[in-house]
């Protein structure tokens, strides 16, 4: 008579003779073996025979190209992140077939989006899990396109699901940011205008003291990072920041920096061009989040704008100012019931006539000087545009730097004059010298650049490159198991002196448009 024993082998053999994945026959096994060893028996058994635990079944989730009409916004998530994994690979793994430059992207090596072939995977660890992605040039379940599949083990469904997809689409959102163009906006007639902004003033161009560099770049990022302060506070998540000090000494070229650096869009607001309180209430309320209202030379904006609200039940005086702490008062309203990270900056030449609202202490959270330019800015500038770290003329320069006021605009424009780094410094020294002698060259000061335009011959030094931000390895073995199929459709989607002679004048002034 059988016994149980074998009866159970019985009953298993023929299922296991069945099953085509080795993975089923293993599963089958485990049963089996479940069904014949008593209970109580040590995992440490099934692990000796090589038997996965349950939790090992593979889980995946097919992402594919297209949900419905349009793109699958997931699907282009994960190509780019999955193209930053290659990127990061190391040598020999896995083997990288394709290579394209998406349109509209510009010819840097960063822009290149690299693409796995099929039949290769990429395997990502995140938070301790591995988690594999393939991609297939066909759509699950009939659609066109291609589909990415992800597969993990099946404890780790929680951790791919609800952390490691909404980290890729962090990722993505980041990588957009970065890559994004940022547009200047200009107010006209009661609308916003925009073009491009393409001023290319960094950080990293922009010849300033390295101290307070590096003290805007801190105070820029704790703002950035500040969201639950201003959420559990309830205050508008602002910054304000008055930039002041003579003409062309960088203010307009910091606030391209920081558009650059923080991706945000510039409001360079005509207050002159304003007609009424109800207009500028208009204009603030469509600016977009991530934005930097900018107000230059606000010395000079606290002026009447002609209201044309008057009508024959109420009769508006001719002249209603629109005052700058109206504005601010106007902003600080509107900015904390709608919107987020937006900063406001205003330029001055002279701080002594600004409206005493304005300077009041706590109005604006921080006062930033671009002075002069000093021999450390020099020596920043002809790196920047020469990339000249030391030459014979730096010491009569520095001697002339201590003794001369004259800002950097003047000094870029010259050294920008010539390729040849010897003649160009020759020419900001003769510049130095006439000043320091009493002579002013004719038509001297400089050319007021507008925003969109900037630099033009800017030499960036290059940038170190960013070291890979996870451990990718190679190609791995996937066992099939449950899949999902993903979508997020787009609608569900989620002039100048000796030292102390005083501030000169310069040419053109205004940012963004030819103003006085
Ligand atoms: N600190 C600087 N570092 C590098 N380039 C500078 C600097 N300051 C000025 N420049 C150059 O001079 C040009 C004019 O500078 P910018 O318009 O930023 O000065 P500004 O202080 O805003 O002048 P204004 O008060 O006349 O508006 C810039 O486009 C840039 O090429």
């Amino acid at each position: 008579m059988a016994s149980p024993t074998n009866r159970a082998l019985e009953r298993y053999k023929s299922a296991i003779t069945a099953a085509t994945s080795v993975v089923g026959a293993a599963m089958l096994l485990r049963r089996l073996v479940a069904g014949v060893l008593p209970a109580g028996t040590p995992p440490l058994v099934g692990a000796l025979l090589l038997l996965p635990p349950p939790s090992a079944r593979r889980h995946a989730v097919v992402i594919e190209e297209f949900d419905g009409a349009f793109y699958n916004r997931v699907f282009l998530a994960v190509r780019a992140y999955v193209s930053t994994l290659l990127a990061a690979a190391p040598t020999g793994a896995p083997p990288v077939v394709k290579a394209s430059l998406p349109r509209g992207a510009g010819a840097g090596a960063e822009q290149i989006r690299l693409a796995m072939g099929p039949g290769t995977a990429v395997v990502d660890v995140f938070r301790g899990a591995e988690l594999t992605w393939r991609l297939r040039s066909h759509g699950h379940g009939g659609g066109a396109g291609e589909a990415f599949r992800l597969s993990f083990d099946g404890q780790h469904r929680d951790l791919a699901l609800g952390a490691y997809l909404p980290f890729v689409m962090a990722r993505f959102e980041a990588m957009a940011r970065d890559r994004r163009q940022a547009k200047l906006y200009s107010n006209e007639w009661g609308k916003w205008r925009s073009v491009r902004l393409r001023n290319a003033s960094t950080f990293a161009t922009l010849a300033m003291d390295a101290a307070l560099r590096q003290d805007v770049l801190d105070d820029l990022g704790r703002f950035l990072g500040q969201k639950e302060y201003y959420e559990r506070t309830g205050w508008a998540w602002k910054r304000g920041y008055l930039i002041h000090g003579p003409p062309g000494t960088g203010k307009s070229s910091l606030v391209a920096a920081m558009s650059n650096h923080l991706h945000f869009d510039v409001y360079d607001l005509d207050l002159g061009a304003v007609r009424s309180n109800t207009e500028l209430r208009k204009l603030l309320i469509r600016m977009k989040s991530r934005s930097i209202l900018l107000i230059e030379d606000v010395d000079c904006a606290s002026v009447t704008a002609q209201s044309r609200e008057a009508d024959a039940s109420n009769p508006a005086p001719k002249h209603q100012k629109v005052t700058l702490s109206g504005l601010l008062s106007m902003v600080d309203g509107l900015w904390s019931s709608s919107g987020h990270e937006r900063i406001l900056v205003f330029t001055t030449n002279h701080m002594d006539r600004l409206d005493p609202a304005l300077i009041r202490p706590g109005r604006m959270d921080k006062r930033i000087h671009m002075g002069y330019c000093g021999f450390g800015a020099f020596k920043e500038l002809a790196a920047i545009y020469h990339g000249v770290d030391a030459h014979r003329l730096f010491p009569e320069i520095e001697a002339l730097l201590r003794e001369v006021d004259v800002a950097p605009a003047e000094l870029a424009e010259k050294l920008l004059a010539t390729d040849d780094a010897d003649a160009a410094l020759e020419t900001a020294a003769k510049l130095l010298r006439d000043r320091e002698a009493g002579i002013e060259e004719d038509g001297g000061g400089y050319v007021k650049q507008k925003l969109h335009v900037g630099p033009t011959r800017a030499r960036p030094r290059p940038r170190p490159v960013p070291a890979p931000a996870r451990g990718v390895s190679a190609a791995r073995q996937v066992v099939f198991g449950e899949e999902i199929v993903l979508g997020i459709s787009r609608r569900q989607g989620h002039g100048s002196g000796r030292r102390g002679a005083g501030q000169g004048g310069s040419g053109m002034r205004g940012l963004g448009r030819g103003r006085r």
